[in-house]
């Protein structure tokens, strides 16, 4: 084959000024072997899931409708996925169908864009806001085969203000009005089910009922869309790779290809997609709130062959200077700490510039702040 000096400048597609690798998938996809920068160890990619999570999904209509029977039943089941692996599915969760179509279908036709238009609103470093192609700006190996389109929201809104419209029409222009009034309300819907979820968490604890929905009402979200191009040897990359979320609850819908697994019981296990289900997991910050009793879910994407795989993701997070502690109610006489005292801000600043977050965030994270700050255990 000859393969001259500019078919090696083609692939992998590089960006001419910067010299980053670009995700352009119309030409990633017509080459024969996948690049070595999307390549993951063995480690990562060995033991395909084999099973399906066979827990059933949490009912939450009796939970909606003031049945107290129901709400415990709701809050033991939780309570049980999250002691073990920190993740369970909701159904009848409030949230309107055509809402979270219509969100599917507007971040598909941004992921349909041109690429120099998806990347007219780059993802900066150190900003979680932006479109960002297989973080290959951040990172040089072990790229995610994926992009995604993320932005911020605040859980104290008043009533008619319109940051997230505003920020999707501001960048993208007029003609994504529409698309920023759907992510709006779709970020609505999620802080409102994430609060609700926060009240159930609460109760599987035993501690006061709302306490977490308080300790969250006023902190903020990352909404992102996620869209993993179909890739020819899909067994040597993945979507995203094995890691917990270093945020502290996660709200997830994916689309019907499938592709979310989860590491429980030692193994990992396929989550079959369910249109009307949410999937939800617990992250570290959650972890650190429970004093370790909930466990952060350690989770990956694998990417499909032939087909494209979409989802909608809203992480949760505490406001950024609060500081996250477990409640005195919960921690017994002689309980000792699991982990210091640290705010969203710290943790997000370690995993943007310092750490890429993975399945050992929460400890790298404890090990760094006692390196850097006057905490000591
Ligand atoms: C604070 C965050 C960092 C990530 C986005 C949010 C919550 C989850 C994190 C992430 C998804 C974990 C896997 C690795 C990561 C780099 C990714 O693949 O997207 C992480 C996010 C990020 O830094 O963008
Ligand atoms: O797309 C998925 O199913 C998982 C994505 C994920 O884990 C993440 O974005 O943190
Ligand atoms: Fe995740």
């Amino acid at each position: 084959m000859d393969l001259s000096a500019s078919t090696l400048i083609l692939f992998p597609p590089l960006d001419r000024e910067n010299g980053v690798l670009v995700f352009d998938t119309t030409l990633l996809e017509k080459q024969p072997n996948l690049p070595t920068q999307f390549m993951w160890p063995h480690e990562d990619l060995a033991y395909a899931a084999e099973h399906e999570l066979p827990d059933p999904p949490v009912d939450l209509k009796g939970f909606f409708n003031g049945d107290q029977e129901a709400t415990g039943f709701a809050a033991a089941q939780i309570r049980t996925a999250c002691l073990s692996h920190g993740f369970f599915k909701v159904v009848n969760h409030g949230v309107d169908a055509r809402l979270v179509h219509a969100a599917h279908q507007h971040m598909d036709a941004f992921f349909k864009l041109p690429l120099s238009r998806k990347l007219s609103i780059k993802r900066n470093q150190g900003s979680l806001c932006g479109y960002s192609g297989a973080h290959a700006d951040r990172f040089s190996s072990k790229l995610p085969w994926k992009e995604t389109l993320s932005f911020t929201y605040k859980h104290a809104n008043e009533p008619g203000r319109l940051d997230v419209v505003n920020y999707i029409k501001s960048s993208l222009g007029k003609e994504f009005e529409g698309a920023g009034y759907v992510y709006q309300k779709y970020c609505e819907e999620m802080k409102n089910l994430c609060l609700a979820i926060m009240e159930l968490l609460a109760i599987g604890l035993g501690v006061e009922r709302s306490h977490y929905r308080k300790f969250f009402e006023d902190g903020g979200s990352v909404m992102r869309g996620n869209n993993y191009p179909p890739c020819k040897q899909a067994g040597l990359t993945l979507g995203t790779g094995p890691h917990s979320d270093p945020n502290s609850l996660t709200i997830l819908h994916q689309d019907e290809v499938g592709g979310l697994e989860i590491f429980a019981d030692n193994k990992w296990q396929a989550i079959r997609p369910r249109p009307d289900a949410f999937v939800v997991n617990i992250g570290d910050t959650l972890m650190a709130l429970s004093n370790g009793r909930y466990k952060s879910c350690v989770h990956r994407a694998v990417v499909n062959k032939e087909r494209v795989r979409r989802s909608l993701v809203f992480f949760v997070n505490p406001k950024e200077d609060k500081v996250v502690r477990p409640p005195e109610d919960l921690m017994g006489r002689e309980e000792e700490r699991e982990y210091p005292d640290f705010t969203w801000l710290d943790l997000q600043e370690f995993t943007q510039n310092h750490y890429r977050a993975d399945t050992t965030t929460l400890q790298s994270f404890v090990h760094w702040l006692y390196s850097n700050t006057k905490t000591q255990p």
